[in-house]
């Protein structure tokens, strides 16, 4: 079977189907870590080559990150594109992807924690991030040096920034190399989280030290719908971290950089934003604009300097985030000497 086959059966198939072709690729052991999860382990790596652990799916209706990935695997199957580096391929969601949904029980990228709590949580989700989490554990056991994790998404509403990277709460910034190789891939902005959030990017950092991201790769649309075109240059930084290729020197592309302040919870049934549905994200409100009511907690409005929005959604559960809020980041001034 191709890798092909086996993640076009893994979304389609009424039963899964297990990898069992060791040899589907010369010279490289596959190996699955997880029903959808493939780790591509090359007997010989290039001197530089770095590990990257590719993730889409982890929303259902989110394809455009499945479709990127559905593009990398044909390409290794026609032998078009070497695997010179260890790589450790996910789909997320199955059921949801096969729903097209965001998810079935509950949100899949608000899970991926270690303590007790969701550990006898029976639900679809909860399930799957264990699986997750377990094949993220055994890939990176057997990796050493750096690892760049990509979690590929793409978001429910226009942006100012169609392209951006969530950069997950971390106390080791982000070298300034690897932003500039996101902005040279397509990346228009990057948002840096203020604390934990539990997400799939934020595990690998977090609990593994990888450089982790969830990029949000345009607009969500069913399968078919998407215009690849704007994120080839992001199809080839995927491809050239697999071949285990230098990055090519950053060129001159930037990205805008913004840091979250805040984080609206919706704490009731009664809750509501306060501006237009279709609001695209990074929109500025000016101090004393009124951004949800909610029945427990009352008003929120922007105080002191303007806010960014980022992911409004009314509709989250109760406890979940509806909204992010957030400034550009100002660059330290040197200091006078
Ligand atoms: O467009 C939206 O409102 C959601 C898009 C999405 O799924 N975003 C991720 C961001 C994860 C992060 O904060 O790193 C999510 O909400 O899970
Ligand atoms: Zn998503």
């Amino acid at each position: 079977m191709s890798l092909s086959d086996y993640f076009a059966d893994f979304i389609e198939a009424d039963e899964l189907t297990v990898w069992s072709n060791r040899d589907a690729l010369p010279g490289i052991s596959v190996t699955e870590h997880a029903p959808g999860v493939l780790a591509l382990m090359p007997g010989a790596t290039a001197p530089d080559a770095e590990a990257t652990i590719i993730s889409a799916g982890i929303h259902g209706n989110e394809t455009a990150p499945i479709e990127l990935l559905g593009e990398l695997v044909a390409a290794l199957d026609a032998g078009q594109l070497r695997v010179g580096a260890p790589t450790l391929l996910m789909l997320g969601n199955r059921r949801a992807i096969m729903a097209g949904k965001r998810h079935v029980d509950t949100n899949l990228n608000r899970l991926f924690r270690r303590d007790t709590l969701l550990r006898d949580d029976e639900r679809f989700e909860c399930q799957r991030a264990r699986e997750l989490m377990q094949a993220v554990d055994q890939f990176m056991a057997e990796v050493s040096g750096p690892v760049l994790h990509l979690d590929m998404h793409t978001a429910i509403r226009d942006s100012r920034y169609p392209r951006f990277a969530v950069e997950p709460f971390s106390d080791t910034p982000t070298p300034d190399n690897l932003w500039r190789q996101l902005a040279d891939a397509g990346i228009q902005a990057g948002l840096s989280q203020h604390q934990h959030s539990w997400t799939f990017s934020h595990y690998t950092r977090h609990y593994h030290g990888a450089m982790s991201f969830t990029l949000e790769l345009g607009r969500v649309a069913p399968f078919g719908g998407n215009d690849l075109e704007p994120l080839a240059p992001m199809l080839d930084l995927l491809r050239a971290r697999i071949a285990g290729a230098t990055v090519s020197a950053p060129g001159s592309a930037t990205l805008v950089r913004f840091e979250v302040t805040d984080e609206i919870m919706r704490e009731s049934d009664d809750f509501r934003l306060c501006f237009a549905e279709d609001i695209a994200n990074f929109t500025e409100f000016a101090p004393g604009s009124r951004l949800a009511i909610d029945g427990a907690h009352g008003e929120w409005i922007v105080e002191g300097t303007p806010a960014h929005i980022v992911f409004p959604n009314a509709r989250v559960e109760r406890g979940a985030r509806a909204l992010l809020l957030a400034r550009p980041v100002t660059q330290a001034l040197p200091e006078s000497q």
